[in-house]
C-alpha cells in the first residue's frame, strides 16, 4: 500500500547538473547495500565518471566510514552545502558528516528525515555529476519512499542475499518500485558463495540462491553474484573502500553507464 498524492519534485540547486540518479535498494538490512554503493562509486570513478553519493540512510549512515571521511566534514557556503570529497574525488553527503562525533545517534522523526533528504538534493552543491548514487535505507520505509517520490530516480539496483527471507523482503521492494513506475536496472546477489583459499572451490554458505525468482518478479537481469570476502570487508571497514577491486561489478557498472542522461519528470502514483 502506498499513499497516493501526486509527488512534487523539489528543484535542484541552480549550480548543479546531475545527469543520472541511481538508487541502491535492498529489502532487508545488512545485505551489503551500502558497501555496494561505495564500491560502485569507486568503480565508476575509476572509469572517469564524476560520481556523488547521497547517503539517504539517515539513521544508519555508513558511507563516510567506508571512505574514512571524518564526522563534521560538511561545509557551508552562500550557494549551499559543500559535499565532503574522498581521495578519488567522490562527493559524499551523509548525516554522519553533519555530526560532531561519528557515534552520535540520529534520533529523528519521519518528517525531519524526509525534509533532510530533500535538502540533500536541493541545497547541496553537487556540481556537475555523471551519476549520483543514492544509498537507500533498507526496506520500504518512509525514507525510501521520500527518495523514490521526490528525487528524479532514473533506475534502481536491487541488492539481495541468498537467504529465503531476504528474497521475500526484496520482492516487497520490487512491488513498491513497480507501483511507482521506477525502472529496475538489475539485481545483485551478495554473500552468494565463499571461495575456499585451500581448494579454490565455491561454497554456498547461505544456501541455494533465490536470485532467479527475484529477477523474474522484477523483470530485470542478475547483474552480479558477489562472494563473501573478508578482505573487502576489512578494507571497507577501515575506510579504504577505494583500494577494493571487484571485477564482479563490471556488468552493474556498465548497466548504470547505459542509463540515458535525462532527468525524469514527476511520476504519478
Ligand atoms: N560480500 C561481503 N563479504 C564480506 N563482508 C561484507 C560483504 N558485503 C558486505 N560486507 C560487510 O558487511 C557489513 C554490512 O554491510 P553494509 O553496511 O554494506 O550492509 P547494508 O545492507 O548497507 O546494511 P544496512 O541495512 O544497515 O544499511 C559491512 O561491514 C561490510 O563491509
Amino acid at each position: 500500500m502506498i499513499a497516493s498524492a501526486t509527488p512534487q519534485l523539489p528543484k535542484l540547486n541552480a549550480f548543479n547538473q546531475v545527469q543520472r540518479v541511481i538508487a541502491v535498494m535492498s529489502g532487508k538490512g545488512g545485505v551489503g547495500k551500502s558497501s555496494l554503493t561505495a564500491l560502485l562509486a569507486v568503480e565508476l570513478t575509476r572509469r572517469g565518471w564524476k560520481t556523488g553519493i547521497l547517503d539517504a540512510d539517515l539513521t544508519g549512515p555508513s558511507i563516510p566510514h567506508f571512505f574514512g571521511l571524518p564526522a563534521g566534514g560538511l561545509r557551508g557556503s552562500e550557494q549551499g552545502i559543500l559535499p565532503a570529497t574522498t581521495r578519488q574525488g567522490i562527493r559524499v553527503v551523509s548525516t554522519n558528516l553533519l555530526l560532531p562525533e561519528a557515534d552520535q545517534p540520529v534520533i529523528w522523526r519521519g518528517a525531519l528525515i524526509s525534509a533532510t533528504i530533500q535538502q540533500f538534493w536541493t541545497q547541496v552543491l553537487w556540481g556537475k555529476l555523471d551519476v549520483l548514487l543514492v544509498d537507500l535505507p533498507p526496506g520500504t520505509s518512509d525514507a525510501a519512499l521520500t527518495v523514490l517520490r521526490t528525487l528524479p530516480v532514473n533506475g534502481v539496483v536491487l541488492v539481495t542475499a541468498p537467504q529465503g527471507l531476504s528474497a521475500l523482503v526484496v520482492r516487497k521492494a520490487v512491488h513498491m518500485l513497480q507501483t511507482l513506475h521506477i525502472p529496475i536496472l538489475g539485481v545483485v546477489e551478495n554473500y552468494s558463495y565463499f571461495r575456499c583459499p585451500a581448494d579454490g572451490g565455491e561454497y554456498a554458505v547461505f544456501g541455494a540462491s533465490h536470485a532467479p525468482e527475484i529477477c523474474e518478479a522484477a523483470g530485470a537481469p542478475l547483474l552480479a553474484r558477489l562472494p563473501i570476502d573478508p578482505q573487502w570487508c576489512e578494507r571497507c571497514d577501515s575506510g579504504r573502500a577505494e583500494e577494493v577491486h571487484l571485477p564482479e561489478l563490471s556488468a552493474v557498472v556498465e548497466r548504470i553507464q547505459q542509463v540515458e542522461a535525462v532527468r525524469t519528470p514527476p511520476r504519478p502514483v
